[in-house]
């Protein structure tokens, strides 16, 4: 479903998160010295090593990395569908290591999770996949269509309670999924790839619907992905996993100002834009009597870019700047004339190559 329902806030932004966080105290995941070893036919795969890391109450956490850089097996860890081969989990302080078979129930209730291909039984209606972890809970037929309902109309899907999964766009199957995770009123919520197979448009659409209930219900979001596009628009610290160990972790806007790691640099190139087609290939190294000077003046701020940076006589070819958590975060690309400081710009302005000024 394109153009999803807004869902009424009963704050906003960062407040509301904070409001949540503060008030909520279930719903953190600790990571200590976590490793993760597969063995099979082929011999054994170290797909996670040394893993440290904690992940907050009420955050919104993404991971992310390459294809078998083990997202997957740390994100399935949290509800032991993986079983460490060292280290530990700790779910709100308890080590799910110990849980029995009754206590593992009890763990995944309060775990909600979505899937890719959003796992729906294709037999079933919207209503009655949404109700299907209620009634293996054993809840009464009244306080299940009670809640059912109240989920539904939290994920836009009032009117399609009778409708069959064929029946839905791929953007109204994830919402089922998030229905049907939420029915249970879970502290965490893990999300895995869960708009990868959605347009973009859609995929926007979902990762709002996931932020709202963020902020609505004040629950831990944990999600995978392989696009950095999805961790700008949700996430508000992110772990970027290489080969199995943590290549970095922070808040979004840091990593995406400063990536630290090779991994991170190459998950952020396609946000990137490229230099204009033109002007690229008119770039030359060194400097021909009468070239302009190709500056880049890259901003990791507060504010967006105040314009008056720009001196007299430079020309603005190309600008991106995106908020990312209230940091305006982008690159100016201008020409300036030879013989103009770059550093006169900004500490961080370099140049980066000469094109003739009468190109
Ligand atoms: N059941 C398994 N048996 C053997 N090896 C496995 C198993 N599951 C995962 N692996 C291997 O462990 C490594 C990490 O896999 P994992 O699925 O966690 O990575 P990922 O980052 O989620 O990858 P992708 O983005 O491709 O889904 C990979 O090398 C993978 O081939």
């Amino acid at each position: 479903m394109t153009g999803a329902a807004v869902i009424p806030l009963p704050q906003a932004g960062a407040q509301a998160a904070s409001a949540a966080q503060a008030h909520r105290i279930a719903g953190s995941v600790q990571f200590q010295g976590l490793g993760k070893t597969y063995t099979s036919s082929a011999g054994e795969v170290q797909a996670l090593q040394d893993i440290d890391l904690e992940i907050q109450p009420g955050e919104i956490f993404g991971i992310i990395g390459r294809s078998g850089a083990g997202k997957s097996s740390l994100l399935r860890s949290i509800n032991r569908l993986e079983q460490p081969t060292e280290g530990r989990v700790l779910v709100d302080g308890e080590d799910i290591a110990g849980l029995g078979e009754a206590g593992l129930i009890r763990l995944r209730r309060r775990i909600g999770m979505i899937f890719q291909h959003f796992n729906l039984l294709s037999a079933k209606t919207v209503r009655e996949n949404v109700a299907l972890p209620l009634r293996i809970a054993g809840v009464q037929q009244a306080e299940a269509a009670a809640r059912v309902a109240e989920v539904l109309r939290l994920v836009g899907l009032e009117g399609k309670e009778d409708t069959y999964p064929s029946r839905l766009s791929g953007g109204q199957k994830q919402r089922v999924g998030i229905a049907r995770a939420l029915v249970m009123r879970p502290e965490i919520l893990l999300c895995d790839e869960a708009t990868s197979a959605l347009d973009p448009e859609t995929t926007l659409s979902i990762l709002r619907l996931l932020r709202d209930i963020n902020r609505r219900l004040g629950l831990t979001v944990v999600l995978i992905t392989h696009e950095m596009s999805v961790i700008r628009e949700i996430c508000h610290r992110v772990v970027v996993l290489e080969r199995g160990r943590v290549a970095e972790m922070g808040p979004v806007w840091q990593v995406f100002t400063r990536p630290q790691h090779a991994a991170t640099q190459a998950l952020l190139a396609p946000l990137t834009r490229a230099l204009p087609e033109d002007l690229s290939a008119r770039l030359h190294d060194r400097a021909e009597p009468g070239d302009l000077q190709v500056i880049e003046l890259p901003f990791a701020g507060e504010a967006a870019p105040d314009l008056a940076v720009l001196a007299p006589g430079l020309r603005l070819v190309q600008a991106q700047v995106d908020p990312i958590q209230g940091h305006a975060v982008g690159r100016l690309v201008v020409l300036a004339p030879q013989g103009f400081d770059p550093a006169t710009l900004s500490a961080k302005a370099r140049r980066l190559g000469h094109v003739a000024a009468n190109d």
